[in-house]
């Protein structure tokens, strides 16, 4: 059982709290007053209209500052010396960090904190529209004026009208920040973004609560934060139903966020917006796809566009749980960053919508031999005049072997085969970092990576790579921009993926990328003696083209995210990756990463540099996994010609 609406304040205070505050508050000291005003915000705010009793009392008391660890039932903020704690800045917020190390606290994640500021003020700014409000400062202003988008009515730029970051705004968003640890984000958000009615900072580790509030206080955010201590799923559950539910609902858990996802769903209101970050990338991108079964219910694939799998099989998941409740979800930013998934979607309430979601998953067909993959929808719809039919998909797509190679398939998914953004708000986002971009540490990463994200094709899951379509083949690495203009050539469409800076992410069906490498073996002759003892290097080449491959550059071969030079793939930041969980020995953990930090990746680079003796003879088993260099003599020339371009 929890234990989470235990009170931890004195008989006294508590007693106050189950009489009527509006009568007893003038008897109270005003900084008492202020602070049992905070306390009832959530039991009366998140009912909406009238709670019970017993649930306003158990909300108020989850929202007590819980007692210290060692159980004096005092609040350690009233202990605690200025030398226990470390500030912090970020953004607008600053955070006193514990020095023990008993909250987490990760530094590597302000873009995803900065990100979701920026999509929170734009989620914001199109509510608050719709109630005849506009924000002040998220850089919006101008394309305000110039684009009346969707079905929002113009609002006009009365200064009366417009809502700032900081104030409180009774129309405004209800937040839940359900695992929040130090509290910085929910901080940042009551002071960045604008139109907020209240945030809850929920946290069930009592030393977290504890730091919440009193980064509360030192932030002066009273009156829109208000810290609960609580289980997040028992929580979100708690407002399900007919219980006035979330406007955001922000989840950032250690590793994955799959328990909290069903009461998520479930408590955030119709349109509303929920913003998940997943840290167990390694699952998601085949390194345990049973483990990914168990968690996300799908089948990972160790393949190259495995963090756009890994999007796709969170927002799969997603929307498998919206739907057991007649939900579905709409994405409007799906990123991979550094070591994690960080998912922006929107929840609405349609039956009639939820029974679309069969046709909007599919399974995957990935070649074992030449990592060919093919996309299988689920369910299929037929819609004739006003009549909608729903019908299992029809496949497979492949034959028992495949058609190129002739090795086997694995088969990977469900995954969300639907566009992963939604590229008017992309677009909008984009807008309002450009124009804002003093707001964020981060905001030339943000612009480089909505750039490439705009410019991704929607309608194609998954994307080839360009040194795994060379390597299978034994070719040396044709340059991004000729092999970007052959599908040019040959009608076909092609982008990018912000998860990968060698994609190729094209409409055009496997046998034309193929006949495209086919195409360019022939105008770079591959070594006979290397195809000799490889069986799919020499089955494809094998083969003729059905398409003569014109490598000539076209001008709208170079994306104009390359072309402007913006940061679109950042190097991983110093002391990148998930953090440890607080208050488990962290200190000897974070010292031994930071000591090992790039250790084995250098050891890597080190026999990287050593040509590889398997390769050489012309067979090596571990192929792109192989410790010691594939790239030989002329190969290594365009190889490091191809990075030199992405990095210009
Ligand atoms: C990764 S940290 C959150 C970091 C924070 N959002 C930030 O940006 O700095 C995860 C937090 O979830 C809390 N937590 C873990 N399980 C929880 C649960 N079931 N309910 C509520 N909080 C939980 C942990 O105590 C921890 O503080
Ligand atoms: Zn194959």
């Amino acid at each position: 059982m929890l234990t989470r609406f235990k009170p931890a304040v004195t008989i006294s205070s508590t007693k106050l709290f189950s009489q009527n505050l509006s009568g007893c508050a003038s008897l109270l000291k005003p900084g008492l007053k202020k602070l049992l005003y905070k306390r009832n915000i959530p039991g009366n705010s998140f009912s909406g209209s009238m709670a019970t009793k017993t649930e306003q009392t158990s909300q108020r008391t989850s929202t007590e500052p819980p007692s210290d660890s060692n159980g004096t039932g005092q609040s350690d903020h009233t202990t605690a010396s200025p030398s226990d704690y470390t500030i912090v800045k970020e953004g607008k917020a600053e955070i006193l960090f514990p020095n023990k190390n008993k909250v987490f606290y990760n530094p590597v994640q302000e873009f995803n904190r900065d990100l979701t500021v920026a999509v929170i003020s734009l989620f914001a700014e199109e509510q608050l529209k719709k109630k005849g409000l506009s924000v002040g400062g998220i850089g919006l202003e101008q394309s305000d004026k110039e684009t009346t988008t969707d079905d929002l009515p113009t609002v006009d730029q009365d200064p009366t009208h417009m809502v700032q970051a900081g104030d409180k705004c009774q129309d405004g968003l209800t937040v839940l920040e359900a695992l929040s640890a130090t509290g910085l984000r929910a901080i940042r958000f009551a002071k960045e973004v604008p139109g907020i009615r209240e945030i809850v900072a929920n946290d069930l580790s009592r030393e977290a609560v504890s730091s919440i509030q009193k980064n509360i206080t030192h932030n002066g955010v009273d009156d829109l934060v208000v810290a609960n201590h609580a289980d997040a799923s028992a929580f979100m559950y708690e407002h399900r139903g007919k219980q006035v539910k979330f406007d955001v609902i922000d989840l950032d858990p250690y590793g994955s966020p799959s328990a909290f996802l069903d009461s998520a769903v479930q408590s955030v209101k119709d349109g509303g917006l929920l913003c998940i970050t997943c840290t167990d990338a390694a699952v998601m991108c085949g390194n345990g796809s049973e483990t990914c079964w168990t968690k996300y219910g799908s089948m990972s694939l160790r393949a190259k566009y495995c963090h756009e799998m890994a999007l796709r099989i969170v927002l799969s998941c997603l929307d498998r749980h919206a739907n057991r409740y007649h939900r579905y979800i709409v994405p409007q930013l799906s990123l991979f960053a550094d070591f994690y998934c960080r998912v922006f979607v929107r929840v609405y309430v349609s039956q009639a919508q939820a029974k679309r979601s069969a046709s909007k998953q599919a399974m995957v067909y990935h070649c074992s031999g030449c990592d060919t993959f093919n996309v299988q929808r689920i369910g299929r719809i037929v819609e004739k005049n006003r009549s909608v039919k729903f019908h299992p998909g029809n496949g497979p797509p492949v034959g028992p072997a495949c058609e190129h190679c002739s090795a086997t398939h694995q088969i990977g998914g469900p995954i969300w085969a639907e566009p992963l953004h939604d590229a008017g708000f992309v677009q909008r986002l984009l807008s309002s970092v450009e124009n804002s971009a003093d707001r964020f540490n981060t905001a030339q990463r943000m612009v480089g990576m909505l750039s490439v994200v705009s410019e991704e094709l929607p309608d194609c899951p998954m994307f080839y790579c360009l040194d795994k379509l060379a390597s299978v083949v034994r070719v040396n690495c044709p340059p991004l921009l000729a092999v970007r203009s052959a599908i040019l050539h040959a009608g076909y469409q092609v982008s990018l993926s912000h998860t990968c800076k060698t994609a190729v992410k094209t409409d055009a069906p496997p046998h034309v990328i193929w006949d495209i490498m086919r195409g360019w073996a022939k105008l770079n002759p591959v070594n006979p003696s290397r195809l000799s003892s490889d069986a799919v290097a020499s089955t494809i080449l094998g083969k003729e083209p059905g398409i003569e491959a014109n490598f000539t550059i076209r001008a709208d071969a170079n994306p104009a995210s390359r072309q402007k030079g913006l940061k679109r793939f950042q190097e991983n930041p110093k002391y990148w990756g998930p953090k440890a969980r607080a208050g488990r020995g962290e200190e000897a953990q974070e010292d031994r990463r930071k000591r090992l930090q790039g250790k084995r990746q250098q050891e890597q680079l080190d026999l990287k540099q050593f040509p590889c003796k398997r390769f050489k003879q012309g067979h090596c088993e571990y192929g792109d996994e192989c410790r010691y260099s594939h790239e030989l003599g002329d190969q290594e020339n365009t190889t490091s010609s191809t990075v030199e371009q992405e990095k210009e």
